[in-house]
Formats: C-alpha cells, structure tokens, sequence
C-alpha cells in the first residue's frame, strides 16, 4: 500500500512539474524546426485519459511537409522524429554506432527485465546479442518446425472437437484461442514442456502468461512514468512487470537450465534452453552469411580490428534465463497479435481467404502436416501477414537513445548525446507516397512489382538494423503455421460482435487488437 502512496505523491508532484515547466524552443538552439504537438496529445491526455502518443507522431510527421526531420517534446522530454527513409537507414545501420540504444524501457530493478536484450545497453547489449543470434538462425528454427507442426495439429484437433460439440460452426474469443496456440508453443519451443493451454484456457501457464501481457490502466500509467522518469523507478524499486507471473517463469526456468547444464537432461531437445546450453558450450555454429536475408545482413555487428571477444562469457545464468523470458515479454503478444489480427482480416476479406486457403492447399502435406521449406515458399502468405503488419505494426514507433554527438553533414540533421530518436512506422506505413490505398486492407501492397518500387525502408515491422528484432523469423514462421492450419481446416467468418473496421487499441505505443474480438470458424470437410 505504501507503495501506492508513494507513487500517487511522485505522479502529482511530477505532473505538476512537467506541466508547468517549460523546454519551449529546446530545439531552436540546434537550428532545428520544434514542432509543438502538445495540443494533440498533452501529457494530462496521457496519464488521465490514457491518449495514445503515437497520435503526435503522426501530426508531427505531416506537418513536417517535405522536411526530412523535425524536433518535438513528449511529456516534457525533447525527442527528434525523423520522416526521411535515408535518414532512417543511416541512423539506424550505417552510423548505428552513434544509436546503439534506446530509451530503457525494462529498466525494472527488482528483476530479469534488465537482463533482457530490449533493455540491455552498450557493450553489454553487443556481447549478449552476439552471443544470442545464433540460436535464432534459419536452421535453428527449422529444428522447432516438429514443434510447431504438433501443437498446430493439437489446437486443429480441439478446435474441430469443439465444433463437432456444437454441432457445426463455433463462435470464438479470437485472442483466448490464439493465446492457447502461442502459450503451448512458447512452453515447448522454449521451454521444452507441455503447458495444457489449448484444451485448458484457465491452465496457471495461460493465466499468467496473460498477467505478463495484460496492459490494464494503471500499468500503462506505469510504463509512461517509466519512460519519463526511469531514475526514479529504480530508486523506489517500483516493479513494472507482475511479479507472480515473472517468478512463476523465471522458477520454472533456472529448473530447466539447471538440467540441462549438468547433463541430466540429454541434449535431443529442440528447444531454445537447450540451444543457448549449447551455444554457452561454443558448440553452436554460426550460421553463413548465404542464410541470412537482407533484414538479417542489415542486422549484423560489426566488430573492429582488436574488438573480437568471448561471446561465451557474456551467456551467465542470469543473462541465458533473462533471453528466455524475452519470448514473453517481446514475442508472445505480438505474435499472438499478429494471428489474431490476420484472422480478423481473413474473416473481413473472404477473397483474400479464399486465395490464401488454394495456395496452402498446394504445400499441405497428406497427413496434414507442413515443412519449412514449403511455408517459406508460401508468396501470398507472406503478402497477408506483411500487410496485417503495415496496417497494425506491434510498435507504432522505434527509438534509438544518442549515445553520442552526431552531425549528418548530408542533411544537416544534429542529435545532441543522451537525445532520442523517433522512427514514427504508424505514420510511415499509411503514407500514400509509398502504399497507394493505404487506408485499405490490400495485400497487393506487397507484390512484387510493388515492393521492388518502393524504397524498403518504408516497411520497418520488427524495426531495422542491429537492434532489430532477433524474434522475427520465429515469430514468422509461427505465425504461417498457425493461418496455414486455420485456413486449411476452416473458413473464418465476422460474427456481429466484430468490429468492422477494425478498432484497434493502443497502450503506451503498443497497437493491439481490441478486447473480446469474436470470429466464427465452420470446420471444412477437408481430409
Ligand atoms: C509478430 C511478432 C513480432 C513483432 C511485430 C516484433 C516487433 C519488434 C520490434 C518493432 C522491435 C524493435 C526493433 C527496433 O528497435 O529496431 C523488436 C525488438 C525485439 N524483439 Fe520482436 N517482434 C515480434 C516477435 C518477437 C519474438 C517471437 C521474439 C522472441 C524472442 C522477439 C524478441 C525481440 C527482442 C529480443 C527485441 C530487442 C532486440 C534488441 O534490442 O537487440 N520478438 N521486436
């Protein structure tokens, strides 16, 4: 309770503080154009009526005209938001060493969280991200492939006894459903056991799998505090995360890696603790540049003369159960989202359901499962999800944290050290200049005569660059499985409970689907 009260006090008095304290013209002094968003979205928007911020992204982004960046002010804190793609490219690849952070977010003194690689900084972000990548390469993920092929037939298996109990068609919560499929895939694929999500929505590992990503009121006042002031989170050991759900992980985690390090668990699992074992004992190889796609050469570090070091060292207990947890904190809902969010534009768009359900028909395999290889083969799928992505992008913005003073002399553009750069991807991905019909749902926005006229940067996802996200080809070919099985097994339908258009939510700068969204799925006769 003294925790509430301490809280309550610091928000008033923070409030008041950021209201009435003026940074007006911050950016004057750099010879850069302030764009005031405020009247958009104030910081009393913000903490009282829980507005979403990448509403000012936007604003700022079309008022900007033809200029390449502008600077602006969230909540009192000066911030760069950039609108030109070379711009974008530059900062966040080719001078990525001027930008190797962003604002510490999971900065939560009494956990893992700042363990995980969306928190971590400097040096120790690039030992542990190095020391990290190789479990996410292409051939590790194929090794998850049986993973995903399992618990797709399982989930297909209930879904279909639970229309056959209804005598045809079932009305479904979409998120309660998909959560089932992604919670038994993150409790197999990471942490090599059966968790019981897909028969038992109620199971402990659903519900607090739940807790992690549930973003009620007080926990988005929460995190916009914490962005604002993450000095004084620390200082007070305010958590930001729940607890019982991250303890219950973390428990059932040392468990596992314990096992697995003594040798008491033999090394035939698949899983992503037993791939980081390996890759602690150097006995992971690194994938050739020939298996990583443009998205992943862009990502890659670069080490100079005399920097090479122990990537092993960097992968301590803590460290190895901290990227285990990432799968929850940065891949279960976002990837649950994605699901959720394709399902509901396959409902809304029959044609576009239709088209998808011939062409998984083609790589279907007799006994219902699908290969790798075959899924990554799949070009309308991937035209599907990529839309979905543009439309409902997991994050509306990225940022990066200046670590030191950069001048672009092409440009002109200045970012003072300790700065934050914004790469607004809402506001970017509904640009007419590069979508034509940006305000509809078109998978021929990613054809290929589209994508090869347009710049690619214009499409930034799961970010760019060496912070990227190293979860996007798991989170891929997850995602493919699941709309591969769905489409193949039943048509999705609206039901009048779902929105159209789509309503989606935002939390902090999360876009979410919206609560209680319900689809009707009728079983197909297929064999
Ligand atoms: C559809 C699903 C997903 C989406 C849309 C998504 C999106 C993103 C985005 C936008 C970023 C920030 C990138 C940047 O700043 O340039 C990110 C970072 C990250 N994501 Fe994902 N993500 C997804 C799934 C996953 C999964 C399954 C994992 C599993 C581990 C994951 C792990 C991470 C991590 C660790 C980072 C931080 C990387 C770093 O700082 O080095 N994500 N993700």
């Amino acid at each position: 309770m003294w925790l509430q009260i301490v809280l309550f006090v610091l928000v008033t008095f923070l409030i008041y503080k950021l209201l009435f304290s003026s940074k007006k013209d911050y950016w004057k002094k750099y010879g850069i154009r302030e764009i005031d968003t405020s009247h958009v979205v104030s910081t009393l928007d913000v903490f009282i009526r829980g507005k979403n911020l990448a509403l000012a992204d936007k604003y700022a982004y079309d008022v900007m005209g033809g200029d390449k960046f502008c600077g602006t002010r969230e909540m009192g804190i000066p911030r760069l938001i950039l609108k030109d793609l070379d711009l974008i490219k530059k900062i966040m690849i080719k001078d990525f060493d001027y930008f190797t952070d962003r604002r510490n977010f999971f900065d939560d003194p009494n956990s893992a969280l700042k363990k995980m690689l969306p928190s971590l900084e400097g040096d120790e972000w690039k030992g542990v991200r190095s020391a990290v990548s190789p479990t996410f390469t292409t051939g590790k993920i194929r090794r998850m492939m049986e993973i995903f092929n399992s618990v797709g037939e399982e989930w297909i298996a209930e879904l279909k006894k639970r229309a056959k109990a209804k005598g045809g068609s079932i009305e479904i919560d979409v998120a309660e459903v998909v959560n089932g499929f992604t919670v038994e895939v993150i409790g197999s694929s990471v942490f090599g056991m059966k968790t019981g999500t897909i028969q038992n929505p109620n199971s402990v590992f659903a519900e607090m799998a739940a807790k992690i990503v549930a973003m009620g009121k007080w926990k988005v006042v929460k995190f916009t505090l914490s962005l604002v002031f993450p000095g004084l989170f620390k200082i007070f050991r305010i958590p930001l995360m729940d607890m019982g759900a991250m303890n219950f992980f973390q428990g059932i985690l040392e468990q596992g890696l314990k096992e697995r390090l003594s040798g008491r668990m033999k090394g035939d699992k698949n899983d992503f603790l037993q791939l980081l074992v390996e890759a602690k004992k150097g006995e992971l190889k690194t994938a050739g540049n020939d298996e990583l796609s443009e998205f992943e050469k862009d990502a890659q570090l670069k080490t100079g003369a005399g920097e090479e070091f122990d990537k092993k060292q960097y992968l301590t207990d803590e460290v190895m159960i901290a990227q285990s947890l990432v799968f929850f904190f940065a891949g279960f809902g976002t990837t649950s989202n994605l699901i959720v969010l394709t399902m509901y534009s396959l409902a809304v768009h029959q044609d576009v359901q239709d088209k998808l359900r011939r062409e998984v028909g083609t790589i279907v395999k007799k006994n219902g499962s699908l290969d790798y290889d075959d899924l990554g083969k799949l070009v309308y799928m991937d035209m599907v999800l990529n839309e979905v992505l543009r439309m409902f992008p997991a994050a509306a913005r990225l940022e990066r944290k200046c670590v030191k003073d950069y001048k672009d002399p092409v440009t002109g553009f200045f970012a003072p050290k300790g700065s934050f750069v914004c790469i607004p991807i809402e506001a970017i991905h509904s640009d007419k200049r590069y979508f034509a019909n940006a305000d509809k749902f078109d998978p021929e926005h990613f054809s290929q005569e589209n994508k090869a006229g347009r710049n690619p940067y214009a499409f930034l996802p799961f970010g760019t660059g060496p912070r990227n996200c190293i979860g996007m080809r798991f989170a891929l070919v997850e995602s493919k499985a699941a709309i591969a099985y769905l489409v193949h097994n039943f048509r999705m339908e609206p039901t009048e409970k779902t929105p159209i258009p789509m309503q989606t939510k935002h939390a902090v700068l999360q876009v979410l689907p919206p609560d209680d969204l319900g689809l009707k799925l009728i079983p197909l006769n297929i064999k």
